[in-house]
C-alpha cells in the first residue's frame, strides 16, 4: 500500500551548514516525486531522513499522518535504491534479492516464488543463479531495484540511481521506473540533478536550493511560470533579459527590452525594478509575420551546431542576449548579420530576479 510522506518544518545542520532549511513539503501516497538540484542543494540529506539514515536536527517527518522520527530505518516501510547499488558482490541474483526476506523470516518456498515474480518484473528472468560480479550496469540495476521492489515498500526512495550508466541505458531504465511505478503503486521519491529524468517521469517536482525548495509543481508548470530567474535557469530557460520598463498594454504587459517592445506574460505581480523576461529559445522564430509588436531586430553573434537544431544567440544593441533554437534545415546565418525575429504567444514570461 503507498504512503503518504508528510515533512513539516523540517531542518538538518550541520555545524553551521544548515543542509535542510526548515522545509515543508507533503508526497501524496502514490505519487511520483522528484527532489532535483544542484550539487549540495540538500536533496540527498532530505532522502536520508525520509529513509531513516539521517534524522531532523527539528521538524517533524509523518507517513501517513504519523510522526516517524524516532522510527529506526530498517522499521520504515520504505526501500532505498542508491547510486552505489549496493549489491553483495560474491552473491548471486537471488540471494541478493531475498536477503531481506530471509531477515523477515520468509520461508524457502516463499522467497523463492517472490523473487521469481520480481525477476519478471523487472525482466530478468532466468538469472537467478547468475553472480551479480557478471552482470551489465544496466542489469545489476534492475537487481537492486528488484531487492528494493521484492520487500513491497509502500515508499521506495532512488538517490540518483542511473548515475554512472550510459545515454541508453538511462533511457532503458528510466523508462523501467515509470513502468514499475504504475505496477507497483508505491510511493517513488526521486533524487537527481538531471531535470531530462525528473520531467518525463514525475508527477509532480521540487527544485530544491540551499536547504529550501524554489519551487514545487507539475513538470509543465516550471516551464509555463518559474518561480524566478534560479529556476528558470534550472530548467534550461537560458535567456533572462532585464527590461528597461514595464507598460500596461490593455489587458497585457509589455517588457521593453533596449527600445524593443517584448510582449510578457506575467505570473504573480514582480517588481519591476527586479524583474526578468524570459524568453523560450524554442519559441523565437527565424522572420517576420502578420502581427505587430512581437518582433525584434537583432544581431547574429553566435550561432552553434546542435545535432537537430541550430542555437543561434543574438544580440540587442546594449549587448544583451537571447538564443534562438533554429530547425538545422533552416538558413545558415552568419555572425554580423541583423536579422527579425518573431516571439510566438507565450514566448516571454515575467519572473522575479
Ligand atoms: N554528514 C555531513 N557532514 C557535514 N556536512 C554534510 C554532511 N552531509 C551533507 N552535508 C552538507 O550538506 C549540504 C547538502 O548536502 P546533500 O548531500 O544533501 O546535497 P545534495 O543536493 O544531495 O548534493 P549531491 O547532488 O552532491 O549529492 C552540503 O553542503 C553538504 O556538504
Amino acid at each position: 500500500m503507498a504512503i503518504s510522506i508528510g515533512i513539516n518544518n523540517v531542518t538538518r545542520a550541520y555545524g553551521p551548514v544548515r543542509a535542510v532549511d526548515t522545509l515543508s513539503l507533503d508526497i501524496k501516497a502514490g505519487e511520483f516525486f522528484t527532489l532535483l538540484g544542484s550539487s549540495g542543494s540538500g536533496k540527498s540529506t532530505l532522502l536520508k531522513m525520509i529513509g531513516g539514515f539521517e534524522r531532523p536536527s527539528a521538524g517533524e517527518i509523518l507517513f501517513d499522518g504519523r510522526d516517524v522520527v524516532d522510527v529506526p530505518a530498517n522499521k520504515r516501510p520504505v526501500n532505498t535504491v542508491f547510486q552505489s547499488l549496493g549489491l553483495f558482490p560474491h552473491m548471486t541474483v537471488a540471494q541478493n534479492i531475498e536477503y531481506g526476506l530471509r531477515l523477515r523470516g520468509l520461508s524457502g518456498g516463499e522467497r523463492a516464488r517472490k523473487v521469481e515474480n520480481i525477476l519478471e518484473l523487472v525482466e530478468l528472468s532466468g538469472f537467478e543463479e547468475r553472480n551479480v560480479n557478471l552482470l551489465s550496469g544496466g542489469q545489476r540495476q534492475r537487481v537492486a531495484l528488484a531487492r528494493a521492489l521484492v520487500m513491497e515498500p509502500g515508499i521506495l526512495l532512488l538517490d540518483e540511481p542511473l548515475t554512472g550508466l550510459d545515454e541508453r541505458l538511462r533511457q532503458q531504465m528510466r523508462d523501467e521506473f515509470g513502468r514499475l511505478h504504475k505496477r507497483t503503486g508505491a510511493t517513488f521519491v526521486l533524487v537527481t540533478h538531471n531535470q531530462d529524468e525528473a520531467l518525463s517521469l514525475s508527477d509532480r517536482m521540487a527544485i530544491m536550493h540551499k536547504g529550501k525548495i524554489e519551487q514545487l509543481d507539475r513538470p509543465e508548470q516550471f516551464f509555463q511560470s518559474p518561480a524566478n530567474a534560479f529556476v528558470a535557469r534550472f530548467v534550461g530557460m537560458e535567456n533572462q533579459l532585464k527590461p528597461e520598463r514595464l507598460e500596461e498594454v490593455g489587458n497585457g504587459v509589455v517588457a521593453v527590452i533596449c527600445g524593443q517592445h517584448v510582449p510578457v506574460v506575467q505570473g504573480a505581480r514582480h517588481d519591476p525594478a527586479t524583474s526578468l523576461v524570459v524568453i523560450r529559445s524554442d519559441r523565437v522564430v527565424l522572420g517576420e509575420n502578420n502581427t505587430d509588436g512581437d518582433q525584434l531586430r537583432l544581431k547574429v553573434v553566435e550561432t552553434m551546431f546542435r545535432g537537430l537544431y541550430r542555437d543561434v544567440k543574438l544580440a540587442f544593441a546594449d549587448g544583451q542576449t537571447l538564443v534562438m533554437a533554429l530547425d538545422a534545415g533552416g538558413p545558415l546565418l552568419s555572425v554580423g548579420e541583423d536579422v527579425v525575429v518573431t516571439l510566438k504567444p507565450k514566448a516571454a514570461l515575467l519572473t522575479a530576479a
